[in-house]
């Protein structure tokens, strides 16, 4: 793991402990006739790392859609910090909510210290087209933001490749540069959706400490994974989607355990062997099924 934790100050976004950073009540989805996100609450408070599960088109990215304004929820409210969030994403991130993207989105073909340039926008008097153009307000403000952005690049291990063409980085580290960009707004709350898909054991660990020094600079994360693994071992808590609606809410231990999450999720019914009770439930409705098997009339097509 490259982090340099020796950059871990407050960072600038950074959470006040006990405050609560994402407030979101009742957030329902609607696509026509379809419910993706049903009646939804979450907290995020300071300090924090929440992890948010479910099977495949349970309603997970489309619940942060809209929590970052790319959707507006359909009922429903979320607040940041206290404040009802704007309906625009760029006021979302501008107001200290950044994310990454399932679907890696960098810029390709500029290098990895202009993608994190790309990410301070909301953050300079100068914006985005500035920013891309290079035009004389960007040059004046441009020192400044290349320091920070090369602290955060520091940061994530990619300082020495800050001239390389985004598109040329192995995949796990173009994943560790959206970061990087998502850092460059100076949030308060990070969202990550599905940051270690397609990486291997060692990058997977690396970004696990990655999301523990964001947490440690203030910086409450909200992340969608797969990897069971990973989730239990980074979250202070974890709620599970299941069909658009919250199943269960908890610690690792808790959700691990919650029998209605490993029928629906997990997959993986009991650990241990099942237990005389459970043995003789099983025994008595098989004998009560031969039973009424023997006595009723069999159909034409049973034959
Ligand atoms: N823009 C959209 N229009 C219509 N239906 C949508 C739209 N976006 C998502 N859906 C549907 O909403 C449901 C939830 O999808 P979503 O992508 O949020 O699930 P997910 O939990 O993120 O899944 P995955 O783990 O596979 O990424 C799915 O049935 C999906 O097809």
């Amino acid at each position: 793991m490259t982090t340099d934790i020796t950059t871990k100050g407050a960072a600038p976004g950074a959470t006040a402990p006990g405050e609560t950073v994402l407030d979101a009540r009742g957030v329902t989805m609607r696509f026509g006739g379809l419910t993706a996100v049903r009646n939804v609450d979450l907290q995020v408070n300071s300090g924090e790392i929440v992890g948010l599960i479910g099977p495949n088109g349970a309603g997970k990215t489309t619940f942060f859609n809209c929590l970052t304004g790319l959707y507006i929820p359909t009922e429903g409210e979320v607040r940041y910090k206290g404040t009802v969030l704007p309906s625009q994403s760029f006021k979302v991130t501008a107001a200290g909510v950044a994310r990454t993207f399932q679907n890696i989105r960098l810029f390709a073909n500029m290098t990895v210290l202009e993608n994190v340039l790309v990410g301070r926008h909301t953050r300079t008097k100068e914006g985005l087209w500035s920013a891309l153009l290079r035009g004389p307000g960007f040059k004046k403000a441009e020192k400044a933001s290349e320091d920070r952005a090369m602290e955060l690049l520091e940061f994530i291990g990619l300082a020495a490749k800050r001239d390389h063409l985004a598109r040329n980085l192995p995949y796990g580290e173009q994943r560790k540069l959206e970061i990087a960009r998502a850092l460059a707004s100076e949030p308060g709350l990070l969202l990550l959706d599905e940051p270690t898909a397609g990486m291997n054991p060692q990058e997977t660990r690396a970004t696990e400490e990655l999301v523990f020094a964001i947490r440690d600079m203030g910086i409450a994360v909200l992340v969608i994974e797969h990897d069971m693994r990973f989730i239990f071992n980074l979250c202070d808590r974890v709620a599970v989607l299941v069909q658009g609606e919250k199943l269960v809410e908890g610690d690792s231990a808790t959700v691990q355990g919650d029998e209605r999450v490993i029928a629906a999720y997990l997959g993986e019914p009991f650990e241990d062997a099942p237990g005389q009770e459970e043995v003789a439930e099983v025994e008595a409705a098989e004998a009560q099924a031969e039973a009424s098997t023997d006595a009723a009339p069999r159909k034409e097509n049973d034959r």
